[in-house]
């Protein structure tokens, strides 16, 4: 694919559960260009977050590869730049302090990471808040701290697990804004697992759909980000999508519930 900067080769993911597998992700597939920004939407349990767990190296697939720019990185950490559902800031360190912590971690050049924080401090609406400890700072500012801690592990992909989840809905809509221009500004490749369907349309130039046991990509929406889609194209959209979700959550509750191992599965 050109410019493929990251690609995922037939996935596999199991755990352990009750003393059997329960097969998570199966023959998943996935890649994404230079500057993209991929939405990844599907029922709840379905494997998204083992998935970003997986790209981020934190976890290991039982099968399968992922390549950086075509050199291999299963396994490995460091390469992408990770933000957690629960993406807590330190409450002891300050915003700056929490922003330069994966430049300590990493051994780098603090000087200079300072000077590159300093610069992109009004981009994130941080200039005030350099001193603060985080309980002093809105759940806004909070996920805009954490985004630029993860921007600054200087991963040239970002993964974003539900950045927004936990945000009141204007704050939500105001962030969502945000993200869509320091996205563009800063020329990010994201990879957002979101279950807010209207966030997905309004950010993505793809939105890969997702399947449930096993999960993995059943079909993929391509969006022109610099076209935004009329109320009513946006309408249709999202019943589509949502319509497709609902069978997936139905394929799972007719069959075993998410958890629960396959009958045919070993018991280890
Ligand atoms: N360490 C683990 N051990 C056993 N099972 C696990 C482990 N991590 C995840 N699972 C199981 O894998 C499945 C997928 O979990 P995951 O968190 O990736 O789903 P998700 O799609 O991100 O869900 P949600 O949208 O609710 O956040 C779930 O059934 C979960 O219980």
């Amino acid at each position: 694919m050109p410019n493929c900067i990251l690609e995922a080769k037939d996935i596999r993911k199991t755990f352990l559960f009750k003393g059997a597998l329960v097969v998570v992700l199966d023959k998943l597939q996935f890649s994404i260009q230079e500057g993209q920004f991929v939405s990844i939407v599907g029922p709840s349990g379905c494997g998204k977050s083992t998935f970003l767990e997986l790209l981020a190296g934190i976890t290991k697939p039982d099968n399968g590869n992922i390549y950086l720019e075509g050199n291999e990185i299963t396994g490995k950490t460091g390469f992408l730049g990770y933000m957690p559902q629960d993406d807590l800031l330190f409450p002891w360190l300050t915003t700056m302090q929490n922003i330069l912590l994966p430049v300590k971690v990493q051994g780098k050049d603090e000087k200079e990471a300072k000077k590159k924080i300093i610069e992109l401090l009004p981009l994130f609406g941080l200039m005030n808040y350099t001193d603060h400890l985080p309980y002093q700072l809105s759940g806004g500012l909070k996920q805009r701290v954490a985004l630029l801690r993860t921007y600054m592990s200087s991963a040239e992909i970002l993964l974003l697990d539900e950045p927004l989840a936990k945000l009141d809905a204007l704050t939500r809509s105001q962030l969502q804004t945000w993200l869509k221009d320091i996205v563009h500004l800063l020329n990010l490749t994201i990879i957002l697992v979101t279950h807010d369907i209207d966030e997905a349309i309004m950010l993505s130039d793809r939105i890969d759909l997702m399947s449930i046991n096993p999960g993995t990509f059943m079909e993929s929406i391509y969006l022109d980000r610099n076209a935004p889609l009329s109320a009513e194209e946006q309408l249709k959209l999202k019943t589509k999508i949502r319509s497709k979700l609902v069978n997936e959550e139905e394929k799972s509750e007719n069959g075993k519930k998410i958890g629960e191992p396959e009958k045919s599965d070993k018991v280890i």
